[in-house]
């Protein structure tokens, strides 16, 4: 199927059951919301599913994105987009930069790169914005740049950590409107950890509890 599966997955740390086991299909454009008390392995769990797993637990289950097993993959095989709460933009590159960065490797001509960035900036309503430093841009500003910045990869599945956690109530919720918009137009399956009731709300998919 297309989507994002996890199957069987059931991950330990010290030998002790931490996560699962889980089973899971989140369908393209689904946003399926991972909640549970602090040190239940919430992180952990999408770490697995990118394929950056920490030594220090062992896993078993596969992950399959749009049917493709990608369990035994490195992350940048996986076509499995993150974005996290500290999404920090490099701040020695301008906004443009930052994006092109995210750009997949195989558009190489350099005024096509720009086309690209300038669209997805346009679309973001940050028209103009390529050639900023990205230290002079707000909060939400810089949430949905980094957004932009994971989803020019061509991500075919989306894994979000706490990825409104530092915005205010009003951009927070601007923000997160934003970002499910995206995972839903372009059909993009979605797990996203939070805390907030109200994030696993405005998902309005289903909600997985873990620990
Ligand atoms: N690299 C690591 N090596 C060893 N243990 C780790 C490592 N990373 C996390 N842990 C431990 O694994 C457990 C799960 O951590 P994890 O970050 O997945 O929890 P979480 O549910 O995301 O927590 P929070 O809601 O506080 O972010 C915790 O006990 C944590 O201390």
């Amino acid at each position: 199927m297309r989507g994002l599966v996890l199957d069987d997955v059931a991950i330990t740390l010290d030998a002790r059951p931490l996560v699962g086991p889980l089973s899971l299909d989140v369908a393209p454009g689904e946003v399926v919301t991972v909640m549970g008390p602090s040190g239940s392995g919430k992180s952990t769990l999408l770490a697995y599913v990118g394929g950056f797993l920490a030594k220090a637990f062992a896993a078993r289950g596969r992950v399959l994105v749009d049917d493709l097993d990608v369990t035994g993959m490195p992350p940048e095989k996986r076509a499995v987009g993150i974005l996290f709460q500290d999404d920090l933009l490099f701040p020695h590159l301008t906004v443009g930069g930052n994006l092109a960065f995210g750009l997949r490797a195989g558009v190489r001509e350099a005024s096509r790169r720009r086309a690209i960035v300038e669209e997805a900036l346009a679309q973001a309503g940050l028209a103009g914005f390529a050639d900023r430093d990205p230290a002079t841009l707000s909060g939400g500003q810089r949430a949905r740049v980094a957004l932009l910045r994971t989803l020019l990869a061509e991500p075919r599945a989306l894994l979000l950590d706490e990825p409104f956690g530092k915005l205010d109530a009003a951009l927070r919720q601007d923000v997160r409107a934003f970002v499910f918009a995206r995972a839903r137009d372009r059909g993009l399956p979605t797990l996203m950890v939070t805390h907030d009731a109200e994030d696993a709300r405005a998902a309005g998919g289903r909600v997985v509890e873990v620990g």
